[in-house]
Formats: structure tokens, sequence, C-alpha cells
């Protein structure tokens, strides 16, 4: 006879820490006396007065990437570091907590990821449609054949400054948003194109065919990357926008922020 606790028991036993994503307060509560692991509460707001807190920037529909913001966030925190177990209690189906998943924290380090979203001026769902219109163009192509794009997202106004136009702006008298799934489609038939599409805070396309101009004076991007990747590099140091740039000779993804490479995927792993 075997005891299903027993065989299943070992997901929980002898971990660093336990993740609880979006708990009710009820649920939060009966984990007080837990003191083998520290408790970490991973939600978009604090509504259970937790200890130990990190905010999810947003809340994703899929699992495996709440988790991934979660622990980067954690590990941004410096609540676990590297060598770090850790449980992970979430909902997948249900209202309420349905699913346990155990994690090494050294799985998830550092995407940067989590840094893109953090302290950015545009909202995070604007940044992480950005970055899914980059992700699925990478995968896709266009019309099968790799292509690259550049996107410059928040403090627009700034950014518009610091570029001049290449050809006429497709989005001047228009009001359309990221995420929108008619402007993806745009965004990827215009990005076959020269230049910058320039997103407001708020997703607002501002401007296609944008040259950025940006002093590149002091900013150190990693060699082999061209003038694309240099301008997203530097417009990041010169404003407080992020860019997203999808490179149409190696087919990564890359954002910078400040000036500096923050991440690098592969679309096809994403
Ligand atoms: N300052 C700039 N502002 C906006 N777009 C630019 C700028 N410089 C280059 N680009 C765009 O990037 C394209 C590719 O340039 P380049 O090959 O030098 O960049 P890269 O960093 O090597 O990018 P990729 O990896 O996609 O080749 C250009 O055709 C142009 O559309
Ligand atoms: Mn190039």
């Amino acid at each position: 006879m075997s005891d299903l606790r027993e065989l299943l028991g070992g997901l929980v036993s002898e971990v660093d820490a336990v993740f609880l994503f979006s708990p009710s307060a009820s649920f939060y509560e009966s984990f007080e006396d837990v003191d083998d692991a520290l408790v970490v509460v991973v939600a978009p707001d604090d509504s259970v007065g937790a200890e130990e807190f990190v905010e999810l920037p947003l809340e994703f529909s899929d699992v495996s990437s709440r988790v991934r913001y979660g622990v980067e966030g954690a590990m941004d925190q410096e609540l676990v570091d590297d060598g770090d177990e850790i449980v992970c209690a979430v909902k997948t189906f249900d209202e309420d907590i349905d699913t346990v998943m155990r994690v090494k924290a050294s799985n998830f380090s550092p995407s940067g990821v989590y840094g893109l979203f953090v302290n950015s001026r545009a909202e995070p769902a604007v940044i992480r449609d950005v970055l899914e219109v980059a992700v699925e163009l990478g995968k896709k192509g266009q019309k099968g054949k790799p292509v690259g794009a550049l996107f410059v997202v928040g403090d627009a106004g700034k950014v518009m400054n610091k570029s001049r136009p290449l050809s006429y702006n497709p989005f001047e008298k228009s009001h359309v948003h990221v995420g929108d799934p008619i402007v993806n489609v745009m965004l990827k038939e215009f990005s076959r194109l020269d230049g910058a599409f320039v997103i407001s805070d708020s997703g607002k396309i501002v401007s296609a065919y944008r040259y950025l101009e940006p002093s590149a004076e002091g900013v150190d991007i990693p060699k082999g990357l061209g003038a694309r990747h240099m301008a997203a590099g530097a417009i990041t140091r010169d404003s407080n926008a992020v860019a997203i740039v999808l490179s149409e000779s190696d087919g990564l993804v890359r954002a910078f922020k400040g000036g500096e490479l923050i991440l690098e995927l592969d679309p096809e792993e994403y």
C-alpha cells in the first residue's frame, strides 16, 4: 500500500520558501505558523498584508509566466537566492489555489523580464503586448523571411524630440493602441520598413518610421550588435523609455533600459 501523501509529499518537503500566488486572506493566514520555510505572497497588490510580498506587474494568464515573474521578483528583492528550492501554490483552473509546483530558483536566473516591468514609465500591460508582438514576429517573420523591428515604449514626447521621420507617419491622426488585434497586424506589416515605432506610456502608437538620433556617447552595448541596437540602447539612456528590439540577423528579442541591455530571449523558446 502506498500513501499518496507519502508519494507526493516530497514535492513540499525541504523547501526554502513557499510562494502563495494571489491567496485569499484565510489561505494566507493558515500559513502563519510555517516556520521551516519563508512564506512569500505574489500578487498584483498586497491585499492580505503579507510580511514578504512580491508585486506581479499584471495577472499573467499562463501559470509559467506568473511563476517566472514571481521568482525573478523575489530574487530581485533578495528574498531567495540561486540555490533555493521553492514551492509555488497557484490558481490554474479554479478560483482557489489548486496547483502545487516545485521549482528551483536557479532555473529562472535572471532573464531580466521582471526588471523590464518594474519601474518602467509605460504601463506593464503595454510592455507585455509589445514584447508579445516582437516575439511573434520573431517566430513567424514576414512571409517566412526574418524581419527586424524596433519598438520604443514610454516617454514618447521626449523620444519624438530625439528622432525624425523617415517617411509619412501612418499613425498620424489615429488613436490606436497596442494590444488591439488589428494593430498587431499593422505593426507587423510596417515592421518591414525602416526605423522605429514610438509608443506612449498608455500604449498609443504615436509614430512609425522614426529615425532615432539620441546621443550614443558612452553607451556600452555588446559588440557585434549594429545600428538598430545601438540606437535602442542610446534612446533609453537619453529618455525614460524602454526599447524592445527584434534582430533581423540573429532572430533574438532584446530589451534595453537606462542604456543597458536587460533582457535577451529567443522567440522560439519563449
Ligand atoms: N538610429 C536608428 N533609428 C531607427 N532605426 C534604425 C536606426 N539605425 C538603424 N535602424 C534600423 O535598423 C535596421 C538595421 O540596421 P543594422 O543592421 O545596422 O542594425 P542591427 O543592430 O545590426 O540590427 P539587426 O540585428 O536587425 O541587423 C536599419 O535598416 C534601420 O531600419
Ligand atoms: Mn545588422
